[in-house]
């Protein structure tokens, strides 16, 4: 980028700089006269240029540059080289940025009389408002400043943001800086009517940086085409993000805060003054922040609020975190994790999304979810983060703890990569795990923030919250003033920094007739653990105790959390209380709450309590036993219920894809059984599949049966932690079983897979391929030492038996199902090439 700067001697000299390394400056803003009254690139390099009409404003912008202390400054009229068009190609494509990163952006109003203003005052009538590049030069920057011909400053884009909104219909969300992936595609195109370019193509052109995508100017292309290639590009960008798509973060973020009762202000902000945590934020070399602490000390909540603090900053960072749930399938694995920070980064960088394409075009949404979805969002987040266009951007994963799935892989990930790249930041939260400590202790940058040892902040932030919650029950419950002073001496006496235990007691209590709260109280025991198990004596001590510890059981073992309607289909209730589910929920302490229906544990800690501490009591004859009681009620349930046409369709011909629930739904308690006779469906098809593998080598269960079951196969799913791990590169699979129910060894002849069609590459369609094909492939995927005659290999490390059964490495051995044995291959050290009968080609490598 080429800057301006005013020499000693008064001289304007022009200075080029790398764009990583720019010093802070200002750039004008303004509409453009004849060309040959404006000031040029060749003009500035021979000192000339001074008598031109168009000097004024570079004198102008140079003299408010300087007294806003900004040594350099920027006009487009001049910092361009026009006759070098790699250079105009590349600063049209940059512009966006350079507006964007600029100190402050002067708009030069050239139309608008200052003397004249007060009789009119329309400063948004100037013919600045009508121009195509203008709207990014309004949008790009975070500071704009109006003035007028006199260079009398009129405002700013937030003091004039009503003014502005009223001639563009840019809401103030955007002026304000909000990114601008916040508005919808049709939105931000709303924007650009009623403005003009000279040129047709840079009306198209003009906008690529609104919707953050590279568009190489062809200027003679013409408009419509310009136009067309940008809708393309936009698009291909909108479905690359639908696919990466499997989690709103933010609409996780909301939820968590609703679920626990709101979010409190004055409870999370110790923290901005904690010096740990402003060591971390303002020394460029601290990159990782790992929040640590006992169950129910808080933590979530307290990420939530460093999350809305850091969007407060004034330059709009980007902000993407990750919610971690052990109890929601969708969001408890290291693959989730990583698949939902990208989304979130990406949705507020879209031009990065070209990472994320180079693979996505070909692979299609399976990239995120077949068996090799990890090795590829690994490889994008390395390419983002080493992404030089990267903006400031903080990374955030709360509770590490509750990733069920590869959590050793994601902190692996989180130690080596927390430091690559100087503008990220990243913040992780966990309790106390020593297996944590040891994999993020190998983190380098990293500053540690406990709760346990910032004790004192904690307690003073439990206060308030204490407070908080015996105001709101004083209110709702019309407490006497000596009920209120004792609930509040039992909370501060008894809490022991545990923001979870204040919230159970004050459920509790809620639940509590006022003339019982004063004995209640004496018997909430401090301690979690102390008061989960109180909560399970009065539990027992109820009429519907055995009841209630059937409903705790069930929801503890449960694989998701369930509505009303299906509990009661599935447990196996001692008496009936269909009718009373609200009611023996109630009755289950504070273990459980109710949100929309659906029955969820109050807490994670109230889960793992009944899990481990208390088993003997919830699960006296241990958990297999209400596994085949849910398995037998479920079945009970669906041959009770099913019949034929549910849905009294009638029609013969009616398409699932018509049918519309009826309400009430008749099978609405039954799609947790439904997803039971799938799964016995699935581990069905599994079995028979690989049959022989199985029968015979009992151990490939655990690899080839895993790696070689379609990706949606829910044992595969389900076992996906099971998965050999030394492979690198998995076969492609498809997503369902395919027609072949069971290969029958020793038949001559290969059967075929009829529905799978995601094989890696396939290079031709149905001849065999040869070795030589599998070589150029291996070549092509950088794997050398590429030896194809396999007598050769020997001595390599990864080989395929001579019988074409087996892959191994001498310790691992793969089975190899009809449809993938060799007809040709080709091995390089670590890695095999394989092309099949069907012409379908797939790579092995072992690590
Ligand atoms: N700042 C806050 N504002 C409002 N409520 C809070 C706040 N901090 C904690 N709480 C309350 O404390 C409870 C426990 O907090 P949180 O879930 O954040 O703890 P945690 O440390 O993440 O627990 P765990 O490690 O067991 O998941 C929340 O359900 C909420 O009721």
């Amino acid at each position: 980028m080429h800057l301006l700067k005013y020499g000693e001697n008064g001289d304007l000299a022009i200075t080029s700089f790398d764009d990583n390394e720019l010093p802070p400056y200002a750039i004008l803003s303004h509409t453009w006269g004849a060309d040959e009254e404006e000031v040029t690139f060749t003009d500035i390099v021979n000192n000339g240029g001074k008598d031109k009409p168009g000097y004024k404003k570079i004198r102008f912008c140079g003299e408010q540059a300087s007294r806003d202390g900004l040594e350099y400054f920027w006009i487009d009229t001049c910092c361009i080289n026009k006759e070098n068009q790699a250079e105009l190609s590349l600063a049209i494509d940059s512009m966006f940025r350079w507006y964007r990163n600029s100190a402050r952006c002067y708009v030069y109003l050239s139309d608008v009389s200052s003397q004249t203003l007060n009789t009119n005052p329309e400063p948004n009538r100037s013919r600045w408002f009508t121009r195509g590049w203008t709207l990014q030069e309004l949008l790009a920057p975070s500071v704009v400043e109006f003035f007028s011909r006199e260079w009398c400053k009129l405002g700013d884009k937030i003091s004039l943001k009503s003014e502005i909104h009223e001639v563009t219909a840019i809401p103030y969300e955007a002026l304000e800086g909000a990114p601008l992936s916040q508005f919808s595609v049709e939105e931000r195109f709303r924007w650009r009517q009623n403005r003009h370019t000279k040129l047709k193509e840079d009306a198209a052109y003009s906008l690529s940086g609104i919707f953050d995508v590279d568009i190489a100017p062809i200027y003679g292309e013409g408009g419509e085409e310009a136009f067309r290639r940008l809708h393309d590009k936009i698009r291909e960008q909108v479905e690359c993000l639908r696919d990466l798509f499997a989690t709103d973060p933010l609409k996780d973020k909301k939820r968590i805060e609703e679920t626990k009762g709101g979010l409190l202000a004055n409870s999370y902000r110790w923290v901005l003054d904690n010096t740990t945590f402003q060591q971390w934020q303002q020394d460029t070399h601290s990159r990782l922040l790992w929040v640590k602490g006992d169950p129910g000390k808080g933590k979530t909540m307290l990420l939530c609020g460093i999350i809305n603090e850091l969007h407060k900053a004034p330059n709009h960072v980007t902000v993407s975190h990750f919610f971690c749930q052990a109890t929601d399938s969708r969001i408890n694995s290291a693959t989730a994790a990583l698949r939902g920070l990208l989304y979130m980064l990406l949705v507020q960088q879209p031009s990065l999304v070209s990472h994320v394409r180079k693979k996505h075009d070909y692979a299609g949404r399976s990239l995120f979810e077949d068996a090799n979805a990890w090795v590829a969002l690994t490889e994008i987040f390395v390419d983002v983060l080493r992404d030089p266009s990267l903006r400031p951007t903080y990374l955030v994963i709360d509770a590490l703890d509750e990733c069920v799935t590869d959590l050793p892989m994601l902190l692996d990930f989180v130690a080596k990569q927390s430091s690559v790249s100087s503008c990220v930041k990243w913040i992780v939260s966990s309790r106390n795990w020593p297996n944590i400590e040891a994999q993020l202790e190998r983190a380098g940058h990293k500053v540690r923030l406990s709760l346990e040892l910032n004790a004192e902040s904690v307690a003073a932030a439990v206060a308030v919250f204490i407070q908080r919650k015996v105001d709101q029950l004083a209110q709702e419950k019309q407490y006497k003033a000596e009920v209120r002073d004792a609930v509040l001496q039992h909370l501060t006496t008894n809490a022991n920094d545990t923001f979870l235990w204040v919230a159970l007691v004050c459920q509790e209590l809620g639940r509590t007739a006022n003339r019982h709260v004063l004995k209640k109280l004496a018997v909430f025991p401090p301690g979690l653990d102390d008061l989960y198990k109180r909560m399970m004596q009065q539990m027992s001590e109820s009429d519907d105790a055995d009841t209630c510890r059937c409903v705790l059981a069930s929801t503890a073992v449960l694989y998701r959390p369930v509505t009303i309607h299906e509990l009661v289909a599935l447990i196996e209730q001692p008496e009936d209380v269909s009718n009373d589910m609200r009611e023996i929920i109630d009755l289950c302490g504070s273990f459980l709450t109710v949100r929309e229906d659906t029955v969820y544990f109050v807490h994670q800690s109230a889960k793992d309590f009944l899990l481990v501490k208390a088993s003997n009591e919830v699960f006296p004859n241990g958990m297999e036993e209400i596994h085949r009681a849910i398995f037998s009620t479920s079945l009970a349930h669906l041959s009770s219920i099913l019949h034929r046409d549910m849905y009294s369709l009638k029609a013969l011909g009616s398409a699932v894809k018509n049918v519309k629930p009826p309400h009430p739904d008749p099978l609405a308690a039954s799609h947790y059984p439904y997803r039971l006779t799938q799964l016995v469906q699935d581990a069905r098809r599994f079995v028979m599949y690989h049959k022989q593998a199985i029968e015979s080598y009992p151990l490939q269960t655990y690899t080839s049966a895993l790696l070689f079951s379609p990706t949606g196969s829910l044992i595969r799913q389900l076992f996906r932690h099971e998965e050999p791990r030394g492979i690198a590169i998995m076969p492609a699979m498809s997503d369902s079983w395919s027609a072949c129910l069971q290969t029958l060894e020793g038949h001559s002849g290969l059967i075929w897979d009829a529905s799978s069609g995601a094989c890696l590459q396939t290079l031709l369609d149905s001849r065999a391929v040869n070795s030589v094909d599998l070589v150029s492939i291996l070549a092509l995927s950088h794997f050398d030492k590429i030896i194809t005659n396999r007598k050769q290999s020997v001595c390599q490390e990864v080989t395929i038996s001579s019988d074409n059964i087996w892959v191994s490495d001498n310790v691992q051995k793969l089975w190899l199902p009809t449809e993938y044995r060799p007809v040709s291959s080709a091995t390089s050290s670590r890695c095999i090439g394989v092309g099949t009968g069907s012409g379908k080609i797939w790579i092995c490598s072992f690590e």
